[in-house]
Formats: C-alpha cells, structure tokens, sequence
C-alpha cells in the first residue's frame, strides 16, 4: 500500500568531423586518418599497442578497416584539416571552419589518474554481486580498470571528464570482448552502462584504424560511415549521439545524429561534412540509404542498442533492410554488437543471423531488473487510478521532495490517455508534461526538456520514453497501466534506480493485469522484493505461461545451450555435457542463488563468475 513510498522516495540517493577522408579548398583530397586529425602535425606516429594490434589482425577483418567516411561538402569537412591540422587539442576541430563544441562546457583538468578521480553518486559496490555468464569459443578476459584496456589516450582523457572511474561490470566484460574483434549478444541491466560498452571500443577502433587505411569511394554527397548504431527511439538516438560525442571529444571521430521527425536537409548537411559514426533511428536511414545519401559499404561497427526491440516485429523488416540488402559488409566481414536488457529466447534465435561466431555476455539475469529499485504493487480498480496517483503525488510533496531532486515518470497505455492524464495533472495543481507518439519531434523534444530541467517534474508518457532514456533524478516510475509484456515492465522501472543510484517504481494491478501476475511476482521475487499475498494469489491462477527469458525462468542463458537447438549435427553447440540440465528448467532461480549452483558444470567455451 502507499503508505511508506513516500520514504523511499526520500532515501532515493541524492546525486542521486572527423572525415577520414579529407579534402583540401581546392577540392583534391587526401587521406586523414581519425587519430591524426587532432594532433600537432609534429607529434610522433602512434605506435599501436601489441594487444590491440594483435587483436585486430585476428579478427581478419583487414580488408574492411578503416577507411571510412568521405566529405565533400563545401565546408570539406576533416577534408580541410589537413593543412590547418586537427591541431588545437584544447579547442576543437580547425580554426576558422568547424569548431568542435566542448561537450564537457569547460576544460576540466583532466589530468588525474582514475585512480584520484571522484564519482560522486554512482554506488558502484551495487554492482559487486552481479552474477556474470560468458558462452562462445575463446572469451576474451574481463578487465578491471579503463587502464587495463588500451583504448587511447584522446578516449581515456574523456572517460576521466566523464568522471568514470571503474568500468561498470559490463564494460568489463564488453569492452575487451568487442577490442577483440568479437561479435557480442550482451544483456545487462537497465542503467548499467551499456552505451558506453558499445561506443569506447568502436571510438577507439576508429581513432586506430590507420593501419588498414583504405579509402571509400569517390562518390560526391555520399557518407560513408564506418560505423552504425541503431535505436529504435529518436530521443535515444539523440542521447547515445550526445553520448558518443562526448566520448569522441577531440579524437578526431565525427558523429552524427539522423532521426526521423527533424528536418532531412540539416542531417544531410551534417553527413556531407563527414561522419565516422551515425547514430541513427532505422526509419530515417532507410530514407537516407534510399536517396543514396548514405553507403554502408564501410562499415567495420554495427551496434544495435535496445536489440531485442530492434528485432521484433515491428522493425525486424527495417533492420533486415538495412543490415541484408544493402551494402553493408556480411558478417565475418563488419563487427556486430546486439545490448539489451532484455533479449527472449525468439528474438536471439533471430539475432543469430547477424552475428558471426559471437559471444553471450549475461551481467545479471536476462530481463530481471536491478535490486537498487524499490518495486511496489498496489492493487488499484481502474475507476481509482487517478486519485490513488494524487495521493501518491500528495505524499511526495509533502514529503519535500520536488522539483529537480524528484522528477517522476508515469507511465500509461495509450497516447489518448496520456494526454488526458497530463491534462488532469495539470488542472489539479501539478506541473505535468507529456510524450508520446503523435507528438510532434519538437513538442516531444519540449517535453524531456521540461521534465528534465524540473520545470515540470511529472512527465506522462507511453512506450516511447519506456526504452534506454537516461535522465538523472528520476525518484519514481508509475505504471499507471501496467504492460502487457513483462520486458516492457523492466525497461520502463528501468527509468529510475541507474548507475547505481536507487530508485522507486510504483504499479498499479487490478483484474485486467491478471495475465502478467506471475511474471511480475517471479521478477520482483528475484529482485528481493515484497511480493504481496494477493499478487501471488493471482499469480497462482494465472495462466501466463510465456517463458521468453531464454530457459531457465529468469536464467542468463545464451539460446544456443538449449539441447533444441543444433548446428552442423551436434546437439549441443557448446558441448557443454550436462549443461542443459543444469540450466534449464523451472528452477533456474534456486540454481541461480548464492549458493554457487552456477558454476562448476560448464563446458569448454563458457565461463563463469560472481563478480
Ligand atoms: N563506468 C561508469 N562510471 C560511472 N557512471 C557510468 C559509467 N558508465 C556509465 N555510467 C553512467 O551510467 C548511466 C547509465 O548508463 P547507460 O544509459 O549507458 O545505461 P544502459 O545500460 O544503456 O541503460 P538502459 O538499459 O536503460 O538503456 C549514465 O548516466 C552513464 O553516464
């Protein structure tokens, strides 16, 4: 019941262009690659780490390397820098043309080690318990520091500006995974670091991948990026772009946004300048690839965040477009990464296709939710959703935790419904925004604006804000209308309680969620919450029998281990002997507990660890 939600609000932790090809004026181009760009036409060629070289080489991919992306725009893009160099280290891109925009807003002092580093707010001893499960054929170690991994001075520099000091538990299994040149299907938990997982290694295959330099073809107006993220949002779109560039601050990398919903003529104007990395929603691309704006002839990096949702009905057909019958290399021949938090057992059978010889990276169990969010559910008559939600927001406030420090997300059905419910907000004395689907892209992008900033800290929302939005401050998510999916459920708490911060995530159940009553007492189970009696007396009855975590109820389990699935005859991909038995099953969370039931009964090819 409401009654104490209001104190775990209150604990809720506070803090809780560059081209590779380049052109000068006179239009004659010559080959800048992305790690020269930034540095003093003086300095000393880079020598490549053994490790990474070494690395790179074993993935065979050399034929695809580098090159990239090649501006022809009047503003000639990197093409310019050759002669004023991508010299200002402390400035930007080349003087009196592009400048590159300090994403950080100041010039931090970032000398510091990671080790004298301060993360203020993130509670990284949350994560020491994680249960972490490899399977494929040669798993490249986990790294514990940033300094263990070799990926370039420019990169590290910025991941100190971020003030990341350790790498998340899956950063450190990710990142050495994908320097490799692995092919990754990584499931982790919602706010666990995932974008970073996938952008560090493409940033810094990027930044060296002069060794293998080979140039795209001539084609005026054409981009050709060397690497592709896809998401299925525009506004996580725009948040890995604004990510990335961090990221690639002054490494010479160039990113680019292209979303539907904005005006085509300025992302087209921002391709012609030169991209490296296009983050891009697969509506907007598809449009771009068919006004042969784009070439995917270069791509060495295809990431697909948010993958599970990326290759599910509704965008399967786009990503198999773009990704099988255009120009992008087979894999094998590009390096493929798929990040979820959730990844049912179907759609990884389905993401099969676009791997080659991949590792499964499980940090935590797939599709469970992190224990650092406080689940509530409250059985609420439909007639009563509206009052209950003013109580809650009642106590909250007089709980004197608003604005900014208390920003909460509710979540509803339909894009009707969350226009009504912001619009009743509203009326009754609380600052409501919303976001859904026939918004316009400006009034959505109004709408985060507002909700982040606290200016209005209730955002009323549907699905679209459900996936990968990182918004600090989030105290409380309210499942107004719970999901019909239990997936969607875990990314939509997954709004709050990230980066090791806690959060609160309130649902309201009645007769007409009966059919997801077991998945949510199992999930909140798992995740060491209090079940209520009449939750699991509905769970009892019910007859929700899906079981799309991949085997064992909520077990971390790669698809492949399952004795249904074969390859080339054999029955168990990995050999694994009596893996199967193991691990499948019902009573996957009793195996899964501290008791250590995870390992011991792996065969070669899969390891695993308690972090
Ligand atoms: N090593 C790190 N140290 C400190 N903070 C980090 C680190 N890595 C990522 N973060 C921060 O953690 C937050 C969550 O990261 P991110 O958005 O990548 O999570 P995610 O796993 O992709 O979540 P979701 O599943 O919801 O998409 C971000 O604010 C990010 O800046």
């Amino acid at each position: 019941m409401p009654t104490s939600w209001a104190d775990s609000v209150e604990n809720v932790a506070a803090g809780g262009v560059g081209t590779t090809s380049t052109q000068s004026r006179g239009g004659r181009s010559t080959y800048v690659p992305p790690h020269l760009r930034n540095r003093p036409p003086s300095s000393d060629p880079p020598t490549a780490p053994l490790s990474y070289a070494t690395a790179a080489l074993g993935n065979d991919r050399s034929g695809l390397l580098a090159g990239g992306s090649r501006s022809s725009g009047p503003r000639g893009g990197g093409g310019g820098r050759i002669g004023g160099g991508w010299n200002n280290r402390s400035g930007g891109w080349d003087r009196g043309r592009e400048r590159e925009v300090n994403p950080f807003g100041d010039e931090d002092d970032t000398e510091q080690t990671f080790d004298e580093q301060e993360n203020t707010g993130i509670n990284f001893d949350a994560y020491e318990d994680i249960p972490v499960e490899t399977s494929g054929e040669n798993v490249p170690p986990a790294v514990n520091t940033f300094a263990d991994i070799d990926l370039g001075e420019e990169l590290n520099q910025n991941i100190r500006r971020c003030k990341y000091v350790k790498p998340t538990p899956v950063q450190r299994h990710a990142i050495p995974i994908s320097i490799a040149g692995r092919d990754l299907m990584a499931c982790a938990q919602t706010g666990s670091g995932k974008t970073a997982a996938f952008c560090f290694p493409i940033i810094s295959g990027i930044m060296r991948g002069n060794h293998f330099a080979q140039r795209p073809p001539r084609m005026p107006r054409m981009a050709f990026p060397q690497a592709l993220i896809l998401s299925p949002t525009r506004e996580l779109s725009c948040q890995i772009h604004d990510e990335a560039k961090k990221f690639a601050y002054q490494t010479g990398v160039r990113v680019v946004v292209a979303y539907g919903g904005a005006p085509i003529n300025q992302q087209l104007r921002d391709l012609e300048r030169g991209v490296d990395i296009l983050v891009a929603t697969p509506g907007r691309l598809v449009d771009l690839l068919e006004r042969a704006r784009v070439s995917l002839q270069m791509i060495r990096y295809l990431a697909l965040d948010e993958a599970d949702r990326m290759l599910d009905m509704g965008f399967e057909p786009q990503i198999r477009k773009i990704v099988q019958q255009m120009d992008m290399p087979p894999p094998g021949m590009r390096q493929t990464m798929l990040f979820s938090a959730t990844f049912p057992k179907e759609i990884q059978r389905l993401a099969a296709d676009f791997l080659s010889g991949y590792i499964f990276l499980a940090v935590g169990r797939v599709g469970s939710s992190t224990d650092l969010i406080v689940q509530r559910v409250e059985y609420v008559h439909e007639s009563d959703k509206r009052s209950h939600l003013m109580d809650l927001l009642h106590a909250q406030k007089a709980n004197g935790v608003h604005g900014k420090q208390s920003l909460t997300l509710v979540f509803v059905e339909t894009k009707k419904g969350a226009d009504s419910l912001e619009h009743w907000l509203c009326i009754n004395g609380f600052p409501a925004t919303a976001i859904h689907g026939d918004r316009t892209q400006q009034e959505r992008e109004q709408a985060l604006r507002s909700f982040k900033s606290g200016m209005t800290p209730i955002l009323v929302a549907t699905d679209v804000a459900a996936r990968g939005l990182d918004i600090p401050h989030v105290a409380h998510v309210v499942n107004f209308d719970l999901p019909n999916d239990i997936d969607d459920y875990v990314h939509r708490i997954g709004r709050t309680g990230r980066a090791g911060k806690s959060g609160l995530a309130t649902a309201f159940f009645n007769e007409n969620n009966s059919s997801l009553a077991r998945a949510l007492s199992e999930l909140m189970q798992e995740a060491n919450q209090e079940v209520p009696a009449w939750l699991s007396r509905f769970a009892a009855r019910s007859t929700y029998t899906k079981n799309r975590r991949g085997g064992g109820r909520f077990g971390a389990r790669d698809f492949r281990r399952d004795s249904s699935f074969s390859r080339g005859g054999t029955a168990d991909y990995y050999g694994g002997g009596n893996m199967g038995n193991n691990y499948g099953g019902g009573n996957m969370g009793n195996n899964y507990g501290a008791s250590g039931g995870y390992g011991g009964a792996y065969g070669p090819g899969v390891t695993s660890a308690w972090d």
